[in-house]
């Protein structure tokens, strides 16, 4: 049978996750006391699957999984999401009432997850983080003093704790997306996202526009872009950016070898069914002239830019010809012979283009200080 590894002990949120991706297939759900050692367990081959929660709709990323994804887990690919409606009760032993709590524990992102709710109806209690709520449940199990926990009912049950408050969590919509890891990829279909992690140039104006543009362009819905810091120096990034699609679409391959060429780093994390989200509609077709007016401005700017980089290209091909003539009519008829069969691919009229490049290359070869 397969095994997922999960944040425990039994009776955490990530519990829940992991058993609702299972399904109906059968698994074993194994906790662990880490998300390091989740990661651990999936690389080392001890556990099929590993869980790990990666953004909550109120708190945001959770930086650990993002540095384990981007600097750890190198043999590891994400082949799931599940989304989790979030609900954080306050737990105690019985017999101890709310006016008696002196100190509330759990993990960090639960008790920042309930904030303002329990400095409101809890003022002055100490807050103290484990290293899950499940955890917590224990500690306040075992102890005899007046502490409670935040975790959830299942934790309550397992270790004889009553529910002192429901639902404490500040938003109503207390939602984390987790991710599952495997050593391999998942098949790929409709409905796919994929999760891709890159590096560009910070000094360079306008890299990650242009990265993104590769996107925009063909209509690639992105759902999440996230920056982390790139543990080199301050001031570095990477990005992750999850985008609708996979791999193995034209649109997605021919923007997935643009970003390549346009990233000092690029790894693609996996492909995974989306969980529950509807896909976004490719190309939504604007609806009146001025937002499309909008989108021809920023689409001229980006061939402008996009000229303006050929033209630095091209300056610096001419550096390498040591004496030799500038204009090389081959590589021209390369150049056009390839577009013209790009231009059909996209449905334009191959002339116009082929005519386009007519113009731009005596340009190009005169920018070498041509015609050489
Ligand atoms: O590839 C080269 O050798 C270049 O100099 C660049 C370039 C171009 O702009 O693409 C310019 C002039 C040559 O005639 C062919 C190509």
């Amino acid at each position: 049978m397969e095994t997922i590894a999960y944040l425990g002990p039994e009776g955490t949120h990530s519990e829940e996750a992991a058993s609702r991706w299972a399904g109906d297939r059968p698994m074993l759900l194994r906790p662990l006391r880490s998300l390091v050692e989740v990661v651990g367990a999936v690389e080392g081959g001890s556990v099929d699957w590993g869980l790990l929660p990666a953004e909550n709709s109120g708190e945001g990323s959770l930086g650990l999984t993002l540095d384990l994804l981007a600097h750890q887990a190198d043999r590891v690919q994400i082949c799931g999401e599940v989304v989790l409606r979030i609900r954080h009760h306050l737990l105690a032993r019985p017999g101890v009432s709310r006016e008696r709590v002196t100190r509330i524990i759990s993990h960090s992102q639960a008790l920042a997850q309930c904030r303002e709710h329990l400095a409101r109806d809890f003022p002055g209690v100490e807050l103290v983080e484990s290293t899950s709520t499940a955890e917590a449940a224990r500690a306040v199990a075992q102890t005899g003093r007046p502490w409670a926990a935040v975790g959830t009912r299942k934790a309550a049950r397992l270790h004889g704790l009553s529910v002192l408050a429901e639902d404490v969590a500040d938003l109503k919509e207390n939602a984390t997306r987790f991710l599952v890891i495997g050593r391999r990829g998942c098949r790929t279909g409709p409905g796919d996202k994929t999760t891709v992690l890159v590096a560009v140039d910070g000094r360079r104006p306008g890299s990650l526009y242009r990265l993104l543009g590769e996107f925009a362009r063909r209509g690639i819905n992105l759902t999440r872009i996230e920056s982390r810091p790139a543990k080199t120096r301050l001031g570095e990034y990477i990005f992750f950016i999850d985008l609708e699609g996979h791999p193995g679409e034209p649109e997605v391959d021919e923007a997935l070898a643009g970003v390549r060429a346009r990233s000092s780093f690029c790894k693609i994390l996996g492909s995974y069914p989306a969980d529950g989200a509807s896909q976004t509609p490719r190309d939504p077709v604007s609806s009146d002239l001025e937002t499309i007016r909008a989108e021809i401005d920023v689409t001229d700017s980006q061939i402008v830019a996009l000229l303006a980089e050929r033209a630095e290209l091209a300056r610096r091909a001419g550096k390498f010809k040591d004496g030799r003539p500038v204009r090389d009519p081959e590589r021209e008829a390369e150049i056009k012979e390839r577009l013209r069969a790009l231009a059909v691919r996209k449905g334009l009229d191959a002339d116009i283009v082929t005519g386009v490049y007519e113009l731009l290359l005596p340009y190009f070869v005169e920018l070498q200080g041509g015609p050489g």
